[in-house]
């Protein structure tokens, strides 16, 4: 659906700025595909490229099968009404209602009045404003007005809807109501949707994809669920890190006494990771049950990543280490990840 072949972005001027630096990138119809970065690492100049807001220096941008770097100023006026944009601080017209919010891309194609009210009404109710409609943007919350905003961009029937860091002005639990309603348009409508954001919580919630950005470059890309699982960049773990954590605190390590070697008296300390259905293993009453292992339990948790479950874990396999040599056998013949952080005073 949206192909960028090799684009890159130089801002000239007193400072030369190299936004972007040779991206590829291939956005599949009907997905939701994130692009997660920190400030400045060029997500605003790559989702603006896509509909040719911010001209590329180099590359193409291909929509739907069109590469708008070609396109001169009428056919890019028409092929942008495929692809609606939201903003992060919803760039609504005060002067204007709700409805005329939404009507004015319309207006602005020429189109009449009662084609203008058959188009809205059922957008409005999709975004869940229509008792809303004679209202004022200051008459409205935040997420209502993102609300406002979407609708627009939906107004004009697109194929692809950009959003730039539509979420980061709310507060979290409008945040989530405004990803449901991403999520529920992208499913109900098949529409493909691109966002940028700065929020690991954003990309878990309802990407499929992600790509992750620095310095204009992208460091790695992959399904949601495998970047949260096998992320490979520190940047990647660093964000991930602000939503999920596995990591035990310094100050616990230190009380630990770690040992990087299996001497006298102390135990394997283990990080244990389960995907999807693997969550189900009962995997320390196996340890317990068939080695008489004393298992304990440090840390553990489970996250989702829409609908995958992630359960970690952080044990302690105490007792008799030939035992404990063949409980860690046992656990690297499950379907799960392990790892041996290190080795600590056993509690007996
Ligand atoms: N119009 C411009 N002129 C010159 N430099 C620019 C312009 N727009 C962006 N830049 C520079 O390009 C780089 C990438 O900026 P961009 O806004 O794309 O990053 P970002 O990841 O969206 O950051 P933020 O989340 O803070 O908006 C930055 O170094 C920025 O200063």
């Amino acid at each position: 659906m949206i192909e960028l072949q090799h684009i890159s972005k130089v801002y000239e001027g007193a400072n030369r700025v190299e936004a972007l630096k040779d991206i590829n990138l291939t956005v599949k119809e009907g997905e939701i595909f994130g692009i997660i970065g920190q400030s400045g690492a060029g997500k605003s100049t790559l989702i603006r490229c896509i509909n040719m807001l911010e001209a590329p220096t180099s590359g193409s941008v291909i929509v739907n099968g069109t590469d708008l770097t070609n396109l001169g100023k009428s056919d890019l006026r028409k092929a942008r009404k495929q692809i609606g944009m939201i903003f992060q601080h919803f760039n609504l017209l005060s002067s204007r209602t709700v409805y005329d919010n939404v009507a004015f891309p319309l207006e602005l194609q020429g189109m009449n009045k009662s084609e203008i009210k058959e188009r809205i009404m059922p957008i409005l109710d999709i975004v869940g404003l229509t008792e809303r409609m004679n209202n004022y943007p200051s008459q409205l919350s935040g997420g209502q007005k993102q609300r406002v905003g979407i609708a627009r961009a939906l107004a004009s029937n697109p194929k692809v809807l950009l959003c730039d860091e539509a979420t980061s002005a709310l507060d979290p639990q409008t945040t989530d109501s405004i990803l449901k309603l991403l999520k529920n348009i992208n499913e109900k409508m098949g529409l493909t949707i691109v966002l940028i954001t700065h929020e690991m919580h954003v990309i878990r919630e309802i990407c499929d994809r992600v790509a992750v950005i620095e310095g204009g470059v992208i460091l790695e890309e992959g399904s949601t669920i495998e970047v949260f699982t096998h992320p490979r960049e520190n940047t990647t773990k660093d964000f991930i890190s602000s939503v999920v954590s596995d990591n035990l605190p310094p100050e616990a390590l230190a009380h630990l006494e770690l040992h990087d070697q299996w001497i006298g008296g102390t135990a394997p300390l283990v990080r244990l990771k389960f995907t999807g259905q693997a969550t189900d293993e009962p995997v320390v009453a196996g340890l317990v049950r068939r080695f008489d292992l004393d298992v304990s339990i440090l840390f553990g948790g489970i996250d989702y990543i829409q609908d995958t479950s992630v359960g970690r874990l952080i044990v302690i396999l105490n007792g008799d280490p030939e035992r404990a040599q063949e409980g860690l056998e046992y656990i690297r013949t499950l379907p799960i990840e392990s790892e041996v952080i290190g080795y600590v005073r056993a509690s007996h």
